[in-house]
């Protein structure tokens, strides 16, 4: 993908800060000062592994965040240039579903059981366009043969218990395309899948993305599902994002011990399946988070200052940002640390 412009930026998250107030009266700081753009048609990814904050992330940008125990302590999440906290719900209701959708893991629960999949696609397509039902029911059936539904007349007549996890995943492409949206946020969409399915779920995001001219925030905690989808990456650990670059530069020249990690998590050719490394330790609890950087209880060259101190975000190149002590304002790698590094 060529270099964006700044006149195509989409959608802007700055200085977003989330938190939930448990119910043992502790704060557990979910999401803390996430910057990041998504340009127009491009393909993010939202990269980490179980509890970093991906999903409330997402949630957040749709504004379906439990709020209250949830709360946006501050922040802006601004889309064509006008910031979405600031809408009512009512306003919110109609950029939902049509300038921007969502795709979830498990379709069972965005269908309805007691509707028909043709119902349903009417009902979210007359709900943003002036059509007839007429109208609408050709469109939904248009949708469906597009998202490689064979037997599209008989499918848009039967309930959601009646497909197959594909097809019910393939339905809610259909459904979250059916408005043309600028922004689909798909938070793991294929992990209920089984392998041969999930590729062609893949496959059909991005053909789908492509004819609609749409742009993707991906979340996903699977390296190689990045590598086969994203334009560009951020990888996110306990609340932050600690890298973020285009995804090659991503592959090939990883900067926070994080992304290296998880890296090595990744299958390849080479790999016995079996013995794939995991990363030792977990993500600690939001309400519970240490002092300094948040990865140093795992960090395999981290230092005494690494514990005290949270790092700020370094520029390596432009668009290769890390926030780790690794590195200095100049975005090198700082001497003892590049002595750390030898060492290992
Ligand atoms: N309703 C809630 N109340 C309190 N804490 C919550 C709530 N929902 C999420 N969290 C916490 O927020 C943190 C981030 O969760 P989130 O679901 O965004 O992670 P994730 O990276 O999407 O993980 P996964 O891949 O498992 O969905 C976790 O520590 C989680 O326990």
């Amino acid at each position: 993908m060529e270099q964006p412009k700044e006149k195509d930026v989409l959608l802007e998250v700055n200085h977003l800060s989330i938190k939930f107030h448990l119910k043992n009266g502790k704060e557990a700081k979910v999401v803390e000062d996430v910057n990041f753009t998504i340009h127009k048609g491009e393909t993010v990814a939202l990269v980490g592994e179980s509890g970093s904050g991906k999903s409330i992330t997402s949630l957040a940008i749709m504004r379906l965040l439990p709020i209250p125990p949830g709360e946006i302590t501050s922040g802006s999440i601004t889309l064509n240039g006008k910031n979405l906290l600031t809408y009512k719900n009512k306003e919110m209701s109609r950029i939902r579903g049509n300038e921007i959708s969502m795709i979830f893991q498990e379709p069972m629960t965005s269908l309805d059981p007691v509707f028909t999949i043709g119902n349903q696609m009417i009902e979210g397509i007359r709900r943003h366009q002036k059509v007839s039902k007429k109208e609408a029911w050709n469109k939904a059936l248009q949708l469906l043969k597009e998202v490689g539904i064979a037997n599209a007349e008989k499918v848009i007549a039967e309930y959601p218990h009646q497909l197959s996890g594909g097809m019910r995943q393939r339905v809610m492409i259909a459904i979250a395309m059916s408005n043309n949206p600028q922004l689909l946020i798909a938070d793991e969409p294929t992990t209920a899948l089984d392998v041969t399915v999930q590729a062609q779920i893949l496959k059909l995001m991005l053909k789908m993305k492509e004819e609609h001219r749409s742009a993707i925030l991906f979340i996903t905690h699977d390296m190689s599902v990045v590598a086969e989808t994203a334009d560009r990456v951020m990888v996110m650990y306990a609340g932050q994002i600690v890298e973020e670059a285009p995804v090659r530069e991503l592959f090939l020249n990883p900067q926070h011990p994080y992304t290296t990690a998880l890296l090595k998590t990744m299958p390849s050719l080479e790999t016995d399946v079996k013995r794939l490394p995991s990363i030792p330790g977990t993500v600690p609890p939001a309400y519970a988070l240490p002092d300094g950087c948040r990865f140093a209880p795992r960090c395999p060259h981290a230092l005494a200052h690494c514990h005290q101190e949270q790092p700020a975000v370094h520029h390596i190149q432009e668009a290769h940002k890390v926030r780790c002590h690794l590195f200095t304002e100049k975005g090198e790698l700082a001497h003892d640390r590049e002595r750390s590094f030898a060492g290992n």
